[in-house]
């Protein structure tokens, strides 16, 4: 029986990993559950689930992380408040499922230092599938790492067609249903951009022989190409619970948590490249992730500012990515990384973004 610490749990990973953890009782306990401000639905959770241990917010999740014994902690937090659960749950000795993709690029070398090797397990769809495809070969033969990306609602559109689409266009996602910001990081290509970070750290493969390619059925999820020229894909119909269960109990395999894919039926997968012009995100998070330092925790920051500020009407779609540009660009960066000036530089990144978008 796996002990088991749900953060986010009221969220779309949070309520997916419940899915999982409801449908084999005999394999997985609750020992923990947090949420950000939803207290009535972590409340009706615990009943469920005969929870005694619950947290409201990111301090009181880190409390709770820090106090409760477990096997694994899934970080379903949304944002960079989740870095200090992240450190909590690998200083607390756990397997740490990680979805919270925002720690890892904001804590960068500081999460790597105190993760022993193998206590972080990827969530998130592409990292799941690389995990799983090197399980094929050695490190030393692989040759590169190839991200499949959606494309996003906005998939196809040349940048001046992007001028004037709404909140609401940007959270149709073709083939997610997920929260409101990483479906937001979709529609710019963020989220890619922070995707080829998280790979960079978490695989530690060099940022040029990571490639995005865009792939709109979001069925072949990311693939591992090996030195002999033989790739691994690991595809599936685009169901979260795979992944979050095979970070709640990795290597192994959890059944019946997905169905397999239809091959009786004509279909086909594609694949393009993403138009950087439309899309100038993933090579804005490139320059950032070569530049690393407090770099990546200001991409992100000035993200998440400008992300809010679009769904207020405060600022159009492609502002979004431009703040973030404008940010990084006026970052110099700190001599030493560590959790104060990682938290000064995203202090300055959010005030920065936020006088920007009042100046605009
Ligand atoms: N959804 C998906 O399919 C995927 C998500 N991810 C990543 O997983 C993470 C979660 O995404 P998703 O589930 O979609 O997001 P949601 O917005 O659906 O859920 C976010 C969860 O985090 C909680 N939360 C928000 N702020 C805080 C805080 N300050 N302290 C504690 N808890 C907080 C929310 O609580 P409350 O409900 O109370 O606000 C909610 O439970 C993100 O990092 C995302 O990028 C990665 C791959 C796929
Ligand atoms: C499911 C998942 O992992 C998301 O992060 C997904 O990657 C979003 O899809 P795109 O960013 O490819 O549109
Ligand atoms: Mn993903």
């Amino acid at each position: 029986m796996r002990r088991v610490i749900i953060l986010g749990s009221t969220g779309s990973i949070g309520t997916q990993a419940l899915d999982v953890i409801r449908a084999n009782p005999e394999r997985f306990e609750i020992v923990g559950l947090a949420a950000g401000r939803d207290s009535e639905g972590l409340a009706a959770q615990a009943e469920a689930f005969s929870v005694d241990e619950t947290a409201l917010g990111a301090d009181d999740a880190e409390r709770l992380v820090r106090g409760v014994e477990a096997d694994v902690v899934l970080n379903g937090i949304t944002g960079s408040v989740g870095l200090g659960p992240t450190m909590a749950a690998l200083e607390s000795g756990a397997t740490l499922a990680l979805a919270n993709k925002e720690s890892l690029i904001v804590g960068g070398d500081l999460v790597k230092r105190v993760a022993r090797p193998g206590q972080i397990v990827p969530v998130d769809s592409e990292h799941s599938a690389i995990a799983q495809a090197l399980r094929a070969g050695e490190a030393s033969e692989v040759r590169r790492l190839v991200l499949t990306a959606s494309g996003g609602p906005f998939r196809g559109r040349r940048r001046a067609q992007l001028e004037n689409v709404t909140p609401a266009e940007a959270l149709a996602h073709p083939t997610w249903d997920m929260g409101r910001v990483v479906t937001t990081n979709s529609a710019t290509l963020v989220n890619k951009g922070l995707e080829v970070i998280e790979a960079h750290i978490l695989f530690d493969v060099p940022y040029e022989r990571i490639d995005v390619v865009v792939h709109p059925q979001s069925i072949v999820h990311s693939l591992v190409e090996f030195v002999d020229g033989s790739s691994i894909v690991q595809a599936s119909p685009p169901d979260m619970r795979l992944p979050i269960s095979l970070g709640l109990d990795w290597p192994n395999r959890v059944a019946g948590v997905g169905r397999p894919l239809d091959w009786t039926t004509a279909s086909s997968w594609t694949f393009e490249p993403l138009d950087a012009e439309a899309f100038p995100a993933l090579d804005l998070a490139k320059v950032v992730g070569r530049a690393g330092g407090t770099f990546p925790a200001v991409f992100n920051a000035a993200n998440e500012e400008a992300v809010d500020a679009f769904h207020d009407g405060a600022i159009r779609y492609l502002e979004i990515v431009e703040t973030v540009r404008r940010v990084v660009d006026a970052h110099e960066g700190a001599e030493d990384v560590n959790r104060e000036t990682l938290a000064d530089a995203e202090d300055w990144a959010r005030r920065t973004a936020r006088s920007l978008i009042a100046a605009r």
